[in-house]
């Protein structure tokens, strides 16, 4: 349902001086609400917003389709002036969908009052306001520095290690009889910090150390994902299919090792298999020709390495960025094999409730186009708690898998969120 929305949306968007828009999250201001900052960056590129238009929030297992309708009534209606038209430009939707149809998190959509883009050596500005024409924004800088959050004190979320070792033992079972041929199982750890954590700080380090993955922020959901779910493009669009993982030692020589052997793994290639053929196939409903790779290559990040796949195809049905995002979700990368099956092994196992984790996260223009990572490598701000927010990593499991090894590979994955929070 419609949180807020009054007078019709009017948007103008101006070219930047490419370098005035070089460091994106050095934008972000500081922020009275942490959760009315949004961020998609990568390297250089993408996109931050701040300040709160209009938003959106919803349950169950119409989410996706409300949101869509949502966004399509409030931008059909738009007044737009932009002088860039680029994928961004003109006013956009950051979006965080909740991974479960029955999860009680509600999936939010948030469209910022000020936006600044980069692509390539195109910057801009966005000020977005209901009513009447704004006069072109300026940038503010530079923004105050974000304080570091203090001490960090960890916490088990829903399961102990040792307990969430057991569940990964119980999925193998399941895997053993039949039910299932894949299942992601996630855990969580709590984080509390001594002060109020500002998302600007968990940003900043992110995209330091791990630069080949989307950093984000959307209404309190913060993390730095390698996996893109789905990029609409002027019609083309193109996913990353990550599963099977292996951990770096942080010795470059016998990581390139590691990475020849995780190539090779008959449980890994299966692990990313089933990834890629859900993806591919959910893809291909929407689109006229596809891309799909015989094999995949290795994405190495500074805290573990996986087997990853690009898929493409060219999208015939006009569906948008986020009804294909709908239709790839939830992929066997972040659920299982088969959906429904691995699904109720996921809520009878993991004695949580993911919220957002695992979800699409990203945002979308009133054309459609956008991108949608899966919110991975991730946590959720408590929002009645600034100093709290839970940490979320998952691993697939088949058979052949090591509850202990699953262990291990979620530890590397609470890695990224861990040493942002904590002054490491
Ligand atoms: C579920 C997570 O990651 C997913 C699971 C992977 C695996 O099991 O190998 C690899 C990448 C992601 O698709 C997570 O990071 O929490």
């Amino acid at each position: 349902m419609p949180t807020s929305q009054s007078g019709r949306l009017v948007a103008r968007t101006i070219a930047l001086p490419p370098a005035t828009a070089d460091d994106l999250l050095a934008l972000l201001p500081q922020a009275a609400d942490h959760r009315d900052l949004c961020s998609w960056v990568r390297r250089s590129e993408g996109l931050v917003g701040w300040g709160r238009v209009a938003d959106f929030d919803a349950t169950g297992t119409d989410r996706f389709s409300a949101a869509t309708a949502w966004w399509r009534t409030l931008t059909a209606g738009a007044v737009v002036r932009d002088d860039v038209r680029l994928p961004g430009t003109g006013p956009i939707a950051f979006g965080a969908m909740a991974y479960a149809a029955a999860s009680p998190t509600r999936s939010t959509l948030v469209v910022p009052a000020v936006v600044v883009g980069r692509r390539g050596d195109v910057a801009w500005l966005t000020t977005v306001t209901q009513g009447t024409l704004p006069a072109p924004g300026t940038l503010q800088q530079p923004a105050p520095e974000p304080a570091s959050p203090g001490e960090i004190a960890f916490a088990d979320g829903a399961r102990t290690a040792a307990e969430w070792e057991l569940a990964v033992g119980e999925a193998l079972d399941r895997i053993a009889g039949g039910a299932v041929d894949k299942v992601v199982l996630a855990r969580s750890l709590i984080a509390r910090a001594a002060r109020d954590i500002d998302p600007r700080w968990l940003l900043r380090r992110l995209a330091a150390r791990y630069e080949s993955t989307w950093v984000f922020a959307v209404a309190g959901m913060v993390g730095a994902t390698p996996e893109m779910l789905v990029r609409l493009d002027r019609g083309l669009a193109t996913s990353r299919v990550l599963a099977g993982t292996i951990r770096r030692t942080g010795d470059d020589a016998h990581d390139l090792a590691l990475a020849g052997s995780l190539a090779r793994s008959s449980k890994d290639l299966e692990e990313h298999e089933y990834a890629v053929r859900s993806v591919a196939d959910a893809l291909g409903r929407h689109c006229s020709s596809m891309s799909v790779p015989e094999s995949p290559f290795v994405l190495h990040l500074p805290n573990v390495m996986h087997l990853a796949t690009d898929v493409a195809g060219a999208v015939d049905d006009g569906a948008t960025s986020l009804e294909l995002a709908a239709s790839l979700h939830p992929s066997a990368a972040v659920c299982g094999t088969p959906t429904a099956a691995a699904d109720r092994v996921i809520a009878e196992l993991e004695g949580m409730d993911r919220g957002r984790y695992a979800g699409p996260v990203g945002w979308m223009d009133v054309t459609g186009d956008g991108e949608w990572g899966i919110a991975l490598r991730s946590g959720e701000l408590d929002p009645a708690d600034g100093r709290q927010i839970t940490l979320y990593a998952g691993c697939g499991i088949v058979a052949g898998s090591d509850p202990a090894d699953e262990v291990a590979e979620s530890d590397a994955k609470f890695i990224p969120m861990r040493d942002a929070l904590t002054d490491r």
